[in-house]
């Protein structure tokens, strides 16, 4: 055993410091991101033992934070987090994490070192799980049975780790499985034959960790546990660690009757380090436990693996009903190009109904990436995105080459606008940019320095993006309060070392003090909370309107191609490949979809959208209205598509999101897709210019 958990329990939760910490922590998430849509919180219990499994963990501390807050406000919980004993370490989060009743665990992968000499595979295909050393010492300490063998890191992928399943000697061992990596195509598959290098991670005994849980739930509390067991920036989740089911199981093994529900819950950001960005937190239906299972668990023996690692299982089919989870980045980006280019080219779709329709691309995709077809819709998608990076601009800009609908002198007269309110809203965030810019260099700088030190640290992360939100949170969260303080300071300060003639100074403009009207009877305190209060006021408003002019901003750049006469061009043909390469998508989706999904039907928002643009190239925006239900629809006038898109708005490609929901989260979509169509309708087309 190499190590005694430290004793910690839900009891350590201080209700209203937890009440205090969600209050500030949700403040700090509005202020960071645009929108958070919560789906499917109506699944949290909102009594009675509970564990939240979520994944990806692709945010650091900002996914509990945001987890806690959704928590509170949806279903009134407080949830306590398993959490790396290494973090607890942290001066601030330590201290945070344990009064929000954050429960410690000692990760083995936090005391990995590397093992002297190396390991090989003496009978790989007759005795795979036998693992003979050169000058490796298996008989030190530092190995032990259920201790780890970690293999290099390779490429991207997260290294593989097996576990000790018997020592045999000093330099020979058994696992307790084989390695996967042993396959003639891996780039490891020579040295596992030959001798590699490799590292070693103790056996940890989590028994006390796991009762303080198992006590917890037993008496209702709510767990929330990241069962990768670390945060990361990968498109895809690691394999997931046996803690959440073993609780589970555990907890119902102990008390079978406690009706405890395990919910699984995907975290789906957009950029997660990036500040008013968007997320999508999605709440499953509760994961089943079999009466065998538990069975299985209590029984022991070979049985009790099998009854974890069939849970385990079931978990991570509820999560990746919930995530969207890529083998890569580039798969993830030719996905999401692709969901652009399948709805109409300026709808905008809710964020649920994305992430949804991404979900099921990849699923597509991964079944029929082989097929001729998809790897020439593959091809044609990726010749899309490089024409887009050529001219730098996005997707949703390439309707600026549309010369019918906006000749020239429109363009030219739309650029000139949007110049003259860049500069007002320039003006704007001066006062703002002037005393807090502080804190925009010092979160850019220390996350960036914490985003080097963890990968640094890490084997699993690929370039630390998932440590940069903590952090810049973090930093805001301390310098702006602390600006704020030192700006009422001097302005108290200034009034009062210039008080004068029993008024306050005459060298304050008048607007601050009102010479003539206010005599130093005032307070000086009255003067410092509204200082402080014009220091909030001042911060919040230059955040509010520079992320407005940051939309302008992006918006200029398909003006200038579209005004620029050597560049127009390409942007007319670009318009022109964008619809051939949507009619393929579509075309790819109606071919492969019923295969995937067997109610998949034919009609969906997309063949309408397209057919409804005229000679002129007035397109999309009235067949959309179509597309929606009548109340949604501001004037449902022309209505061509077949009597059943009536009863099924959204196609059915998207109908499915709502199987096994209730009409609650249909009504949310329906609300999302009226607020986006009412938004257009007021024409904010420059702001959905900006988006993405
Ligand atoms: C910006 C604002 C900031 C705000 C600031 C304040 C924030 C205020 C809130 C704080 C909130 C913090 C939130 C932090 C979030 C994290 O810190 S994430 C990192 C910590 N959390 C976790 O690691 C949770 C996931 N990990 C697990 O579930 C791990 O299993 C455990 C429970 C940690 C144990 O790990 P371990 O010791 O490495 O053991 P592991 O290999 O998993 O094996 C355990 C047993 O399962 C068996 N097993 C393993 N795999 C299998 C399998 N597939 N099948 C069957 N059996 C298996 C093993 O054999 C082993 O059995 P024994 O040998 O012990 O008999
Ligand atoms: O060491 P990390 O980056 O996996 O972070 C673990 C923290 O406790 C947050 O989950």
């Amino acid at each position: 055993m190499a190590k005694q958990q430290p004793r910690s329990s839900q009891q350590l939760l201080v209700p209203w410091i937890y009440d205090l910490g969600v209050w500030i922590y949700s403040l700090c998430l509005d202020i960071f991101f645009r929108e958070i849509y919560a789906a499917g919180t109506w699944r949290i219990p909102k009594q009675g033992p509970v564990i939240i499994v979520a994944a990806p963990h692709a945010n650091q501390f900002v996914d509990s934070i945001v987890l806690i807050r959704i928590l509170k406000r949806h279903a009134n919980r407080r949830v306590s987090f398993l959490i790396a004993e290494k973090s607890m370490e942290e001066p601030y989060i330590g201290t945070m994490a344990a009064c929000m009743g954050a429960l410690p665990v000692v990760r083995a992968m936090d005391h990995v070192k590397p093992g002297e000499g190396t390991i090989y595979l003496p009978e790989p295909e007759d005795d795979p799980t036998l693992v003979r050393g050169r000058g490796t010492g298996f008989t030190n300490p530092m190995f032990m049975v259920g201790g780890t063998i970690v293999l290099p890191k390779v490429e991207k992928e997260s290294p593989e780790q097996q576990a000790i399943a018997e020592i045999l000697g000093p330099e020979e061992l058994r696992l307790r499985k084989p390695f996967k990596k042993f396959k003639p195509d891996h780039p490891l598959y020579e040295g596992l034959r030959t001798g590699t290098a490799f590292k070693v991670a103790p056996h940890i005994d989590q028994s006390q960790m796991f009762d303080a849980v198992y006590r917890g739930l037993e008496a209702g509390g709510c767990i929330g546990i990241f069962p990768e067991g670390g945060s990361h920036d990968r498109p895809s989740l690691l394999p997931l660690k046996a803690g959440a089911a073993i609780i589970a199981l555990g907890t119902l093994a102990r008390s079978p009757d406690c009706g405890l529900s395990i919910i699984p819950c995907g975290l789906n950001y957009f950029h997660p380090h990036k500040f008013r960005s968007r997320a999508v937190v999605e709440f499953g239906p509760p994961v089943q436990v079999h009466p065998d299972q538990i069975e299985a668990f209590k029984a022991g023996g070979n049985s009790k693996p099998n009854a974890v690692g069939s849970l385990l299982q079931t978990i991570q089919e509820a999560l990746a009903s919930v995530t969207q989870q890529a083998p890569d980045r580039e798969t993830l980006m030719l996905i999401q190009a692709t969901r652009r280019l399948y709805r109409p080219l300026r709808m905008k779709l809710p964020l649920p109904v994305v992430i949804e329709l991404n979900r099921r691309l990849l699923r597509g995709y991964t079944l029929f990436k082989h097929e001729p077809q998809v790897i020439e819709l593959t091809k044609a998608v990726s010749a899309y995105n490089c024409q887009l990076e050529a001219l730098g601009i996005r997707d949703h800009q390439v309707e600026w080459g549309n010369v019918k609908r906006r000749p020239w002198w429109l363009v030219f007269l739309t650029l000139l606008y949007r110049i003259g309110e860049l500069i007002t809203l320039s003006v704007g965030t001066l006062p703002s940019l002037a005393l807090f810019w502080p804190v925009f260099v010092t979160a850019r700088v220390i996350s960036h320095k914490k985003q080097r030190q963890a990968l640094a640290a890490s084997e699993l992360k690929l370039e630390g993006r998932d440590v940069v939100g903590t952090w810049k949170i973090l930093v805001a969260m301390g310098l702006a309060p602390t600006l704020y303080t030192w700006y009422t300071v001097i302005g108290t300060l200034w009034l009062y070392y210039c008080r004068h003639d029993g008024y306050y100074c005459s060298v304050v403009p008048w607007w601050l003090t009102a010479r003539s009207y206010v005599p130093d009877v005032v307070p000086l305190w009255a003067f410092a909370i509204f200082f402080f209060g014009l220091m909030i006021s001042i911060s919040f408003a230059g955040l509010r309107i520079g992320e407005i002019g940051v939309d302008v901003l992006k918006s200029l750049r398909p003006l200038l191609v579209a005004l620029n006469p050597s560049s127009s061009a390409a942007l007319v043909k670009l318009r022109a490949q964008r619809r051939a390469v949507a009619a393929q998508v579509v075309d790819v989706i109606n071919t492969f979809g019923p295969e995937l999904f067997p109610d998949f039907e034919s009609e969906k928002l997309i063949d309408d959208g397209y057919s409804e643009e005229d000679d002129d190239g007035n397109e999309i925006y009235k067949s959309q209205l179509k597309s929606m239900p009548p109340s949604a629809a501001e004037s449902p006038r022309r209505s061509r598509s077949r009597s059943n898109a009536r009863e099924d708005p959204y196609g059915t490609w998207l109908k499915p999101l709502t199987i096994g929901s209730r009409d609650d989260f249909l009504g949310d979509v329906n609300t999302l897709i009226q607020d986006s169509l009412s938004e257009r309708g007021r024409g904010q087309m420059k702001k959905a210019d900006a988006e993405e």
